[in-house]
């Protein structure tokens, strides 16, 4: 996995075809996502694996799954070939724990709310504030509250776009970024010049 401490961990996520994993790899992205929970984005195991083939090893390719059994997204994961799992799950303490048997980087995502969730509370190697809907395209009001209880790896995520996320980083502080719906021309369509906007804004914010 690419990015030192000081420079923003760039995740883009909702990828299903190569060419949108290589435009997000050469745009200098640090992870990519694949969904494999209901959604207009999700994919197969199968072509999970084929397109983790051609992503440079530095590189966090990262399975994203929502309350989904345990022995599915071991499966899923193993076959696929990715090499973090991200949750979005009501998934209690014992589940984290047996998946970091496999050795998955594991990232526990958590809906703002009126608490903020600390990094590691689950034994999570990264927490991912998102908004209550995951993968609509909604921002929540990042400027509510302090963050900075939310730990050292935290990423932000929900309605990120190319034209915010500068704003919402100096606004917030954190370790990275998560994006999907904006960088997409229409739902669960990538665009490949919003990507790389979406890039080269965060990179400029941090
Ligand atoms: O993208 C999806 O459809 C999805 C489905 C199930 C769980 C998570 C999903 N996406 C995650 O949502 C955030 C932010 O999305 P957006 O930029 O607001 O569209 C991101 O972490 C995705 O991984």
């Amino acid at each position: 996995m690419s990015n030192s401490s000081d420079s923003l961990f760039i995740k883009i996520c909702g990828l299903k075809n190569e060419q949108d994993v290589d435009t997000a790899v050469e745009a200098g992205a640090d992870a990519i996502g694949f969904v494999f929970s209901t959604s207009p984005r999700r994919i197969d195991a199968a072509t999970a694996a084929r397109l983790c083939r051609r992503v440079p090893e530095h590189v966090l390719t990262v399975g994203v799954f929502r309350a989904e059994p345990l022995d599915h997204v071991r499966a899923v994961a193993t076959e696929a070939g990715i090499g973090a799992v991200q949750l979005h799950g009501p998934e209690d303490r014992g589940y984290y724990d047996d998946l970091a048997t496999g050795g998955w980087t594991l990232i526990r995502a958590a809906a703002f709310g009126d608490s903020v969730p600390r990094c590691g509370e689950m034994g999570e190697d990264m927490l991912l504030l998102d908004a209550p809907v995951p993968g609509s395209g909604i921002a929540w009001d990042w400027s509510r509250k302090s963050l900075a209880g939310a730990g050292e790896r935290w990423l932000l995520a929900g309605g990120l776009t190319p034209e915010n996320v500068r704003k919402a980083v100096e606004a917030t502080r954190p370790w990275g970024v998560d994006v999907s719906s904006g960088v997409e021309q229409s739902r669960g369509v990538k665009d490949r010049a919003l990507i790389r906007a979406f890039v080269e804004a965060a990179r400029a914010a941090r």
